[in-house]
């Protein structure tokens, strides 16, 4: 039997980068999905199509994770066409790079308000219809490395993700009652969207390349199989436990 085999698996930010890849694994894992996403319904539209390809019901639902109220619009929806949530993986997140002592106060705020506050609010929203289904769930937070460690122009950033690497912690106490599981993946450098112009700088990639033990970058589909295990039965005794999924990079000091 196929790991996700019956679920429904409900994803954020789900029509590119990590969200995407996490997607696309829970469908060939035997999930439906169901993707909320910002503002590509081209990009979100070629999802579905690779869900549905893979033998899978997809659903496609618009909303700024930003917005406390468009968490509880995506359940809705995603009960509505599927009937239930068994999964989600709160993924949805930015990374505006910027120097730190003139950061814009919106850029911080903005950051804050889709990666943690929309974070929470979506892991809340499932919580909460989970419980009343009555049969367990689990949760998956995108944290990242940088709930570890720095980044000199991601002040504004690693808080966040420290932030959703503990909301996982605590959700994980308050709803092991109920039989949901809480982890996060932590992800080291995977080029995406959210970095290909930072990355675009061959002096700094081949610096952030060089830290890596398993010598290269990672891509999003590294992330698949370790956000699917940790959704799956296979991972019924794991909760608030984070996984770095990194190459390597946060233990190599030297
Ligand atoms: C944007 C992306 O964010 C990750 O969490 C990590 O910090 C990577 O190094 C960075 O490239």
């Amino acid at each position: 039997m196929k790991l996700l085999q019956g679920k429904t698996v409900l994803v954020t930010g789900g029509s590119t980068g990590i969200g995407r890849a996490a997607a696309i694994g829970a469908a060939k894992a035997g999930a439906d999905v169901a993707i909320n996403y910002r503002s590509s319904s081209a990009e979100a539209e070629s999802c579905i199509a690779e869900i549905e390809a893979a033998g899978q019901r997809g659903l496609a639902v618009q909303g700024d994770v930003a917005d406390p109220a468009v968490a509880g619009e995506f359940i809705a929806k995603a009960v509505e066409g599927f009937g239930k949530v068994d999964v989600m993986v709160s993924n949805a997140g930015i990374c505006p790079f910027h120097s730190f002592l003139d950061m814009p106060v919106e850029t911080v705020q903005r950051t804050m308000n889709v990666n943690l506050l929309g974070g929470y609010f979506m892991c809340q929203a499932a919580a909460r219809q989970m419980v009343e289904q009555g049969h367990g769930g689990a949760i998956v937070a995108v944290s990242s490395i940088s709930a570890l460690v720095g980044g000199e122009y991601q002040t504004h950033y690693t808080p966040t993700k420290a932030g959703l690497h503990s909301l996982m912690q605590s959700a994980a106490i308050a709803l092991g009652k109920h039989n949901i599981r809480c982890n996060s993946v932590l992800p080291g450098t995977i080029l995406t969207e959210i970095n290909k112009d930072d990355l675009a700088d061959m002096e700094k990639r081949a610096r952030m390349e060089a830290r890596i033990p398993l010598g290269r970058l990672g891509a999003a589909e590294d992330l698949a199989g370790p956000i699917v295990f940790l959704a799956s039965d296979m991972a019924s005794y794991v909760t608030g436990a984070a996984l770095l999924v990194d190459g390597g990079a946060f233990v190599n000091l030297q």
